[in-house]
């Protein structure tokens, strides 16, 4: 029995190149889809948000000297391109699943209606939420807080590069040690950067807890669905 009825995952982007210097690696997506299809498979309602940091960020050096705002659309169309690619993997992979867009690019790409949404859960089809918020200066951390605490999720969960949240960044700093839970006041208070603040402070006000843990690890997105130790829970 899954632990959860519902839940937002948050894939990262940037693991999505596997061992490539750039772009989405084709064993790298079937692998994450296949772990994505096992809790699916459990009877949970799931909702994806993707990264863009395989591809572009607003803030990174393919930027430098660009217009911020301008930078951060492109990282958004940087995200659709994403979850097509994983919502294509999907339908290869026999799972149904509809991407929904929160910036308008109707030729290629439904745009995100949440009463839509929840039907699509309900129906036990996967959403794949692109485009980030819509907005710059925001990141996909964010938007996954904000899509999660809309659809109801009961936990939002982040699969990547490490497995859990340090007590600083474990690979800058080899002496840091992983947290089993802490508190979102105290990942915010000590500027933990795996999530951005206004993800963190966002999860806080709405009560909706973040578990952290590796996209590389083979069935730890299982074991977090159904309950087991596995990464780091951050909660009220
Ligand atoms: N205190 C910390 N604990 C754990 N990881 C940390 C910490 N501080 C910084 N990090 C870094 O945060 C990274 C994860 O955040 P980030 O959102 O950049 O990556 P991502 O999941 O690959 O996102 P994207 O989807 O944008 O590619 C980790 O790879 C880790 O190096
Ligand atoms: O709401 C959002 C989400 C994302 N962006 C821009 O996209 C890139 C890629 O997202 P990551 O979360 O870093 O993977 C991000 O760097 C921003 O430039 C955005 O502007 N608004």
């Amino acid at each position: 029995m899954p632990a959860y009825k519902r839940i937002l995952l948050k894939l990262s982007g940037e693991a999505l190149m596997g061992d490539d210097a750039y772009g989405i690696n084709r064993a790298t997506i079937v692998r994450m889809v296949r772990e994505v299809q096992e809790v699916t498979a459990l009877g949970c309602e799931v909702a994806v948000v993707i990264g863009g940091g395989n591809i572009f960020r607003g803030v990174a050096g393919g930027a430098v000297g660009m217009d911020r705002a301008t930078a951060d659309y492109m990282g958004m169309l940087a995200t659709v391109m994403n979850s097509l690619a994983l919502a294509d993997t999907m339908r290869q992979e026999g799972m149904t699943a509809r991407v929904m867009s929160a910036l308008s690019i109707d030729q290629v790409v439904e745009p995100y209606v949440r009463p839509k949404a929840l039907q699509y859960l309900e129906e036990g089809k996967v959403v794949v939420f692109a485009g980030g918020t819509g907005n710059p200066f925001f990141t996909t951390d964010t938007a996954a807080a904000l899509r999660g605490a809309e659809i109801g999720a009961q936990i939002m969960l982040k699969a990547t590069k490490v497995d859990g949240v340090y007590t600083a960044d474990p690979k800058k700093d080899p002496t840091a040690t992983r947290y089993a839970t802490l508190t979102f006041d105290e990942a915010i208070g000590r500027n933990l950067a795996v999530l951005d603040a206004t993800a963190f402070a966002l999860c806080r006000d709405q009560k909706l807890p973040i578990k952290v843990f590796s996209i590389f690890k083979p069935g730890a997105l299982k074991r977090v669905v159904l309950g087991e130790d596995e990464g780091t829970l951050v909660h009220v």
